[in-house]
Order: C-alpha cells, then structure tokens, then sequence
C-alpha cells in the first residue's frame, strides 16, 4: 500500500494485539487506527477457514463499515484475506447472497449485523477479534444493548479491541464490561487534535452565516471541503443554496436513501463535488484524501465531535484548515472544545465584502487566463474583432470579466435559523432524545428500538 513505516499507534499496537492481549487504542486522527488492528488481525487469520467469519469490526456508520472493508481487502489482498461490509439500508437478500462468498472478516453496522445473526445468514461461533471502532461514538448512539447482544454470540475466548481518537471516562465501563484486563495504548501528543490542522474560529450572529461563508469560500477556494451543520434540514437548506450560487456542493444526511448516500460520496471521492455538506453521520473515520478545509457553520454538539469533524482533513501527514462558526451565546462551549483538546483556537476577523470581491475578481483572472493559455477560442475571434473596432478594449474587457464573475448581487439565499447550542450539559457528555441511527427504516427491517442513552442530535 506503499506505507513506508508503521505510524506510532501502529508500531505500539500492532504487537499487543498479535500477543493476543485487548487494547484500548487512542491516538489522533488519521493516523492510522485502521491498520493498527487490521494488519494483526489478517496476520492472525487463517484464509484457509472461510466457513464463518473470523473476526468482526463494528463501526457507527454505515460509510465507515464500507471504508473499513475496503481498507481490510487492499491490507489482506495478498493473503487473500476477504472483507465485507454489512450495513443496514443497502437489500438484505444482496447481503445474503454475498454473505455465501465467505468472507473472513465482517465490517457491519450493529442493526444490520444484529438482523444477520438473528436470521442466521452470519455465524458468530468462530469470531475470536472483534473491533468497536469508534467506540466511544458507538456508546453516544445508543447502541449499547446491540453490542451487549452481538457480544454474547462471540466466543468468551475472543480478543476484543477498542478504537477512536477520544476515549471518554464512559469508555470505562464498555471495557469493565466487556474486555479482559485490555492493554492501554495512548499515543501521547500536546493536543487532541492534529498540529498540522489550522484551527480558527469567526464569532458571526445566526443569520450572517450564510454570507460570510460564502465569503470564506471565495476567499479560500477550498479544493475540497466538508461542511458540517447540526440538522438536516440545515445540511438541505445549506447544501441547495450553495447549488443556486453556483458551488458544487451536495447534502449527506441520515434520511436520504442508501443509493443517495452512497452516490454522494462517490461524487465527493471522485471530484464531481468539492463541497460535501454533512450532518455528524461523516464526522467519524471516513477517510477521503485531499479534504483541504472543513468548516462547522453549526457548533458541534460536544467537544469530541469537534475532534472528529475537523479530523476529516490533515490526515496521513497532510496539512488542513478548519474554521468554525460560533455564535456569541455559544462562546462557552468553544473554551470547553479547547479546555478537551488541550489548544487555543484562534480568533479570525470576518472578511470584508471588499475581499471576497477581490478575491473572486483574481479567481476570474486566473480563469481567463487559463482559457487564454489553453488556445482554443477560434470560434470568438471574429466577434472579438468586430466588438473591439467599436468599443474601447478596456471597457470592453472588464465587461467580459464582470460577466464571468459571480456577482454579490445574484446571491440572495435564506436558511431557516438554527436554534444556537444551550449551554447547559455541554460537558463532552451527550444527552439525546430517542432516535434511529441507522437512518430510514428499510422496508423488511425491524421496527426502531428504544435505547438507554440516547442522542439529540439529529444527523
Ligand atoms: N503507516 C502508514 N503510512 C502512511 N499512511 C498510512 C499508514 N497507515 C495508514 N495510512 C493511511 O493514513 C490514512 C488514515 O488512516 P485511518 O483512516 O486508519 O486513520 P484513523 O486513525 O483511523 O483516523 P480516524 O480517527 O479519523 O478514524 C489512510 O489513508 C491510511 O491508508
Ligand atoms: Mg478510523
């Protein structure tokens, strides 16, 4: 895959868990968790056996089962190991039938997992890894009691494992409950979050949002971003209006269909969009190359979840900005972000109209340029020449660049306004209302369940 050397939380991983010891893995993101309990569990596995999966990796999204798979496939293609993802939203007979192929390991979502082990089309008995990714996200989304009951269809002689990049005191209890005197690998740094990501902070009032980050954009031309906004009506709102200003930008959300979801992250990998507008569902794992900037035009939730977010861009090495909006009445909840990660988030001024216009001015001339240098305009010269003998060359050149700029005045949009965050509770604990974290209900799936803890936020 043409990794060089192991990353730290690799180097210190990766022997324990060929010891056969659980871990507890924490290290910043992008780092690579992944491979740090892939490559032992492929070590480990026996692609011979291929009956019943071996080992299991349990992740909160359903985009993050996917990338994990693939990720397993590319690290055991030469073992020919194989890796599935199983998640909900996506035909259960497919599922089915693509279960017979025999993978060895399962990535799943742990609704859709949990329907498999119930219909018996996966067997559990000769699983002996199994991995919570994202473990503490997977304790915030109430899917604890799933756990719980996957759990006790693994063997008690299994290695369990637990990764994230923020391992909140509840985590604790997951592991009291659930892991055999598991080894603790921290990978220690000054602050939670990445060095190489520039971290700031604009206070802006509700309403101005929308403009100054359109100003943002222009001034910054992000070659790849995520936004992130708190609701999905927000992340609609948010996303068509950046459409009608022009900006290529689409929506990820828990209530779009699975084929939608899939077909925008196929769009955002594939540069068909530059601008993947998200609610929390892409804050955890997804590894997607390139991502210059994220914004969080909504505070996150909690301290963690701003950990995450931001963590979409500056991975593997790479440097990445991260700027976030904050409301005055939520100025609270930013020192409590920077008391968890341990770093200052520095203040940015608004930029001007007058910038922003600059900006787009100098973004025009660089396109004309473009086109000038790519020489194929033959079919305008004989109009360039005629326009030129009746008009001023210079006047009629800045008429041509007003043209090919996007103007201020064209850009009318209005968002419904989010209520800002309250600041009680605001303790890196999350307290949420009754909710589906597996997004819609698929026709054939099992009716929602309650869950203990459970989670206001609506991805
Ligand atoms: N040893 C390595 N050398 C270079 N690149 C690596 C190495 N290990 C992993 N990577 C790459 O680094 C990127 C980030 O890895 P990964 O997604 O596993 O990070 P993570 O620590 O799980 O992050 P997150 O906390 O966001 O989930 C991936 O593209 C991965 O292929
Ligand atoms: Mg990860």
């Amino acid at each position: 895959m043409g990794f060089t050397a192991a990353t730290p939380i690799q180097a210190q991983s990766i022997p324990l868990v060929q010891s056969g010891r659980d871990v507890i893995g924490q290290a910043q993101t992008g780092t690579g968790k992944t491979a740090a309990f892939g490559i032992p569990i492929i070590e480990k596995l026996d692609a011979s056996q291929h009956k019943d999966p071996q080992a299991l990796i349990i992740a909160p999204t359903r985009e993050l089962a996917v990338q994990v798979a693939r990720e397993l496939n590319q690290l055991g293609k030469n073992k020919k190991i194989r890796a599935m993802a199983v998640y909900g939203g996506e035909d259960i007979g497919k599922q089915i039938r693509a279960l017979k192929k025999q993978p060895h390991i399962i990535a799943a979502t742990p609704g859709r997992l949990l329907d498999h082990i119930n219909r018996k089309t996966i067997k559990l008995n000769q699983v002996h890894s199994i991995v919570l990714d994202e473990a503490d996200e997977m304790l915030n989304m109430g899917f604890i009691d799933d756990i719980k009951k996957i759990l006790s269809k693994v063997p008690e002689e299994r290695q369990t494992l637990l990764f994230s990049a923020t391992m909140p005191p509840a985590i604790r209890n997951l592991a009291d409950q659930f892991m055999k005197n598991p080894a603790e690998v921290k990978i220690k740094a000054k602050a939670l979050t990445v060095d190489r990501i520039d971290q700031h902070f604009l206070e802006v009032k509700e309403r101005q949002k929308f403009d100054v980050f359109i100003r943002l954009l222009d001034i910054q031309s992000p070659e790849r971003a995520i936004v992130f906004g708190r609701t999905k009506r927000r992340v609609d709102e948010l996303a068509s209006g950046l459409r009608k200003l022009g900006y290529k930008a689409r929506g990820l959300h828990g209530d779009l269909t699975q084929a939608k979801r899939d077909q925008v992250m196929d769009d955002f990998k594939n540069h068909r969009i530059a601008i993947l507008v998200a609610t929390d569902v892409a804050a955890r794992g997804l590894d997607i190359s390139g991502v210059t900037h994220v914004y969080n035009f909504d505070m996150p939730q909690d301290p963690e979840s701003y950990v995450h977010r931001i963590g979409r861009t500056g991975r593997a090495g790479k440097k990445g900005e991260a700027i976030t909006f904050v409301i005055h009445s939520e100025k609270q909840h930013l020192f409590m972000i920077e008391k968890t990660i341990k770093k200052k988030i520095e203040s940015m001024a608004i930029p001007s109209q007058e910038d922003a216009a600059e900006a787009r001015r100098l973004e025009t001339k660089d396109e004309l340029l473009d086109i000038l240098n790519k020489g194929t305009n033959s079919n305008y010269i004989e109009l360039a020449e005629q326009l030129i003998k009746e008009h001023d060359p210079v006047t009629l050149l800045a008429a041509a660049l007003k043209q090919m700029t996007n103007e201020p005045e064209a850009r009318t949009v209005r968002l419904t306004e989010e209520k800002p965050l309250q600041s009680k509770g605001y303790n890196g604990r999350r307290r949420r209302p009754q909710r589906n974290p597996r997004g819609p209900q698929q026709k054939g799936g099992r009716p929602p369940r309650r869950h203990h803890q459970q989670r206001v936020k609506n991805k």
